[in-house]
């Protein structure tokens, strides 16, 4: 199997703050994980590092097999933030120009796009389910109907691994669903990799392969088909509070 991320003794501190203690973690081509942990435990923090955003203090990563310092194969890496509700409903860009965007890192700034780069545009936004609003205000928009088009944006790029950070606070419920199914047909029919940070244990023990549990500046990995039953790992990472965060949908 492909690693595709490979994490060795990597500490980080804000200041003199420790926040993640010589974490050693892997992800293969493939993977579908989930990162769980506590409100401030340094999930974030963890993926702004791999992004590239942030520089561990000691340690190594490597991505697709290189050294993260001369890493520059980012296309191949997608990021899906938080549900972006900060779109007012006049904000001036359409749903084809907000995928189109993420063209430009590959043509150079000052090249134009073409009718070919266009039809990737809308390859991505037909996969997604959202061809049909291709020229609607990205504003105009439900929530779940934006995080669409943001996957189809880093699709564009042809990424391997997709990072989302809690892609699905604020949606509501149903368009959760639809949301999750499109990630599996990504992983399963496209072999791309997801990772993805989130609050809800439910969701994330029910969709993922693996679940990374960050907790105590430790990153704890639980395996599906793993003999360990989840529920100590995380027992151990929320203590009291689990049974308030354990729920199904
Ligand atoms: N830029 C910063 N400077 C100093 N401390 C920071 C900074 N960013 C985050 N922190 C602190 O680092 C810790 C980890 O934060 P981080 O955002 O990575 O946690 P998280 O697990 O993603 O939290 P949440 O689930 O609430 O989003 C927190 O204690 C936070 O207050």
């Amino acid at each position: 199997m492909d690693k595709i991320l490979e994490i060795n003794n990597l500490s980080f501190g804000y200041d003199d703050k420790l926040i993640l203690d010589n974490i050693n973690f892997e992800i293969n081509s493939g993977d579908y994980i989930g990162i769980v942990g506590p409100n401030g435990s340094g999930k974030s923090t963890l993926l702004k590092i791999i992004l590239g955003l942030l520089k561990p203090t000691k340690g190594s990563i490597k991505l697709f097999g290189q050294p993260i310092d001369s890493f520059k194969d980012w296309g191949k890496i997608g990021y899906v933030a938080q549900k972006a509700a900060s779109f007012n409903t006049s904000f001036p860009a359409t749903v084809e120009e907000v995928v189109s965007a993420n063209l430009y890192p590959q043509l150079g700034l000052f090249k134009r796009i073409k009718k070919q780069h266009m039809e990737r545009v809308y390859e991505a936004l037909e996969l997604v389910g959202m061809k049909e609003y291709s020229k609607r205000l990205i504003g105009n928009l439900s929530g779940g109907q934006q995080q669409r088009v943001f996957i189809a944006r880093t699709l564009v790029s042809s990424p391997q691994m997709i990072f989302l950070d809690e892609p699905t606070v604020g949606i509501d419920i149903h368009s959760q669903d639809s949301f999750y199914e499109l990630l599996k047909d990504l992983n399963e029919n496209m072999h791309i990799t997801i990772v993805m940070i989130s609050h809800d244990i439910g969701v994330i023990t029910e969709k993922a392969n693996r679940v990374a549990c960050m907790g105590e500046k430790k990153l704890i990995v639980h395996d599906k088909d793993s003999d360990i039953p989840i529920s100590s790992i995380l027992s151990q990472v929320y203590g009291e509070k689990m049974h308030l965060l354990h729920h199904h949908h």
